[in-house]
């Protein structure tokens, strides 16, 4: 009895399956990427004005107020909440760093590019 080659057919599959998958990641990705600079473009807006107006860099009461919210939506979209937190938290980081580059005056090297 010989034994019979396994079928490709399982894997092709696998690999369309994969491909399909990838294609929506790679969009995602594409849509997170114009929206990040989309945002950090109204942040250096708020960057300026902050500077203009001698007002502190980070408004932690702001921050309060944002890290709730997003934390509700992401248990709303099933998303861990720390996870969300901790990517509000780098976002703000790096845009803390843009309005304190602004207001002394220099552009902000990082995120956005110019
Ligand atoms: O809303 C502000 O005051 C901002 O400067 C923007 C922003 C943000 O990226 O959302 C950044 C820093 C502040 O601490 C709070 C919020």
């Amino acid at each position: 009895m010989t034994d019979t080659p396994p079928s490709p057919a399982p894997h092709a599959d696998a690999q369309a399956e994969l491909l399909r998958l990838r294609q929506s990641i790679d969009n995602i990705d594409a849509a997170l990427i114009h929206m990040l600079a989309e945002r950090f473009r109204h942040t250096q807006d708020v960057g300026a004005l902050k500077a203009r107006f001698s007002l502190p860099a980070a408004d932690p009461t702001r921050e309060a107020q944002q890290i709730e919210r997003l934390r509700a939506l992401a248990v709303s979209a099933r998303l861990d909440p720390d996870f969300a937190e901790k990517f509000l938290a780098f976002i703000i980081r790096e845009v803390i760093r843009h309005h304190e580059a602004i207001a002394r005056g220099q552009s902000a090297d990082g995120a956005l590019a110019s």
